[in-house]
């Protein structure tokens, strides 16, 4: 009987199942779109209840559409959204309110009081993190402190916190697990990241009782098994891992410099680095990258956060294109972006700014703009965001960064990965398969399993679509890095 590893991958704007057979293909892909609800400016939430139905829902149609048992799954990795918060009652099982996205800006003044208290420092010590809204800290107090009955409830006992990862772990094994892995722990803004332990002065500052958290487990790891409700038979849980770092390990960057960028909602570069956790001085995120067989590997971060969500606001908004390819065509359909900037600051700035009030802006616009011009201006501004990232990184890390691995939805769009080699002045490498996020879960759940031998057996099964060489001069390079660099320093006002 062939067996399968399945890939739970919960992402921002929909929840995917990715059946992966012995030779590392994709086998099929279920996807479907959750909604994201905006109730006030700069609020960001989702249903908990549709994140975890349309994650089982994709994974029930897609083993139905190919003839495969449950029997036939070897193991189950979940990788997801990062930072996103969900508190629930542990007697109901409901969830206390919506998921609040990793995007809601709605902590800011809990972030501004601590940081006026003299935190910030302290924080970014203890956790490898720039104090900010992004992560799941100050949304959980805002839930304790915001939503009647919470509180109490929680101090009685009665109430669990889980990023994505641990309340899809918590319905798909009927409660009898919650936990979260490093990597997850790590976005919290509660994590230590020296001891790898919840933080308690952290939890003291912030007034969050210790008993809704989680217990922290390596990456791979035998996290339960898939309820007898859900599916006959015992299907295991092998990998938690927080998206970014699952696509790091999907694209196989194993080695000290090893580099990738996700071009997903938003865009985040994460390089590895090795055994122990290097502190940036420059707006740049440390995080835990994974830990499997007993070896804890860290990462550098950026964050742009907002990367192909700006092709979906073009879409949904402007409506001036039917679909997220069709900006490929639009692009290219003009020689430039005549004189259009589009600072696509959506929800706030992240590295190496990290401003989380500041206001999208297109500017340059006349009489001769076209539709295609915006479009243009919009992708362009996703590779300017990126290149931030990149030479953060690479003063940093002190490592020169010559080639640069991509996946994620927008990695398809030609015009983006051609003009992010030239104003990056890099190689792009593009995977024939994007889905490194699912492979990463997928690996991770295999080598646990012994599905595959070792990372060796995996670098095997990699294949390359395309590289992408730098074909912009340098006179043109440092012209457009001008322009860019006062335009984001003027939205920031810097
Ligand atoms: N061909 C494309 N060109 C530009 N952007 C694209 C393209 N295809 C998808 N996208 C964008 O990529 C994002 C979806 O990528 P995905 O990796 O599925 O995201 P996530 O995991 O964050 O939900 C959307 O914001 C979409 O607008
Ligand atoms: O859902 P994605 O792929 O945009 O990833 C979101 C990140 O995990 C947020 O930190």
């Amino acid at each position: 009987m062939t067996k399968y590893i399945i890939s739970l991958d919960q992402g921002t704007t929909s929840s995917r199942s990715v059946i992966i057979n012995h030779r590392g293909e994709i086998v099929d892909i279920n996807q479907k779109e959750i909604k994201q609800y905006y109730p006030k400016n700069g609020w960001v939430e989702e249903d908990p209840l549709e994140i975890y139905e349309s994650q089982i829902y994709t994974l029930k149609s897609c083993l139905i559409k190919n003839n495969i048992l449950p029997d036939q799954i070897y193991s189950v990795g979940i990788t997801n959204q990062r930072e996103t918060t969900i508190l629930w009652n542990k007697k109901t099982g409901k969830p206390v309110y919506n998921a609040i996205v990793w995007q809601c800006k709605r902590s800011s003044n809990i972030c501004d009081e601590l940081r006026n208290s003299g935190y910030a420092d302290m924080i970014h010590k203890i956790t490898g993190l720039i104090l900010d809204p992004y992560f799941s800290a100050t949304k959980i107090k805002w839930i304790l402190d915001n939503i009647d009955g919470v509180r109490d409830e929680a101090e009685e006992g009665n109430i669990l916190f889980g990023t994505v990862d641990t309340w899809l772990l918590w319905m798909l094994t009927d409660g009898q697990s919650h936990y979260t892995d490093v990597s997850n722990a790590s976005r919290t803004m509660l994590f230590n990241i020296n001891t790898k332990k919840w933080d308690d002065d952290l939890l003291d500052i912030l007034d969050i009782p210790r008993t809704i958290l989680p217990e922290i487990k390596p990456t791979a790891y035998h996290f339960g098994n898939i309820s007898n409700s859900i599916f006959e038979g015992s299907i295991p849980i092998h990998c938690l891992i927080g998206d970014q770092q699952s696509a790091l390990f999907g694209q196989l960057c194993t080695d000290i410099g090893d580099i990738k960028n996700t071009y997903g909602t938003g865009c985040f570069t994460l390089m590895n680095t090795g055994e122990k956790p290097v502190f940036s001085n420059n707006g740049l995120l440390t995080t835990v990258a994974w830990e499997y067989d007993n070896r804890c590997y860290y990462a550098i971060e950026g964050s742009v956060f907002v990367g192909g969500a700006v092709i979906q606001w073009i879409r949904d908004e402007l409506g001036i294109i039917k679909n997220a390819s069709e900006s490929n065509t639009l692009a290219k359909s003009v020689q430039d972006n005549n004189g259009v900037i589009f600072i696509s600051t959506f929800q706030g700035v992240g590295t190496p700014y990290w401003c989380s009030n500041v206001k999208a802006q297109i500017s340059g616009l006349s009489r001769s703009t076209k539709k295609a011009h915006i479009v243009r201006a919009a992708l362009e501004s996703i590779a300017f965001r990126t290149m931030e990232v990149i030479n953060t990184m690479e003063l940093d890390s002190e490592i020169k960064i010559s080639s640069l691995k991509v996946d994620g939805g927008a990695c398809r769009n030609d015009f983006l990965m051609e003009f992010q080699s030239g104003i990056s002045n890099v190689d792009i490498v593009r995977p024939t398969n994007t889905e490194s996020t699912a492979l990463g879960a997928a690996y991770m759940a295999g080598l646990y399993s012994k599905f595959w031998k070792d990372i060796y057996e995996l670098k095997h099964l990699k294949k390359t679509d395309r590289t992408f060489k730098p074909s912009m001069d340098s006179k043109t390079r440092e012209k457009r890095v001008n322009e860019w660099s006062k335009a984001i320093k003027k939205a920031i006002g810097d």
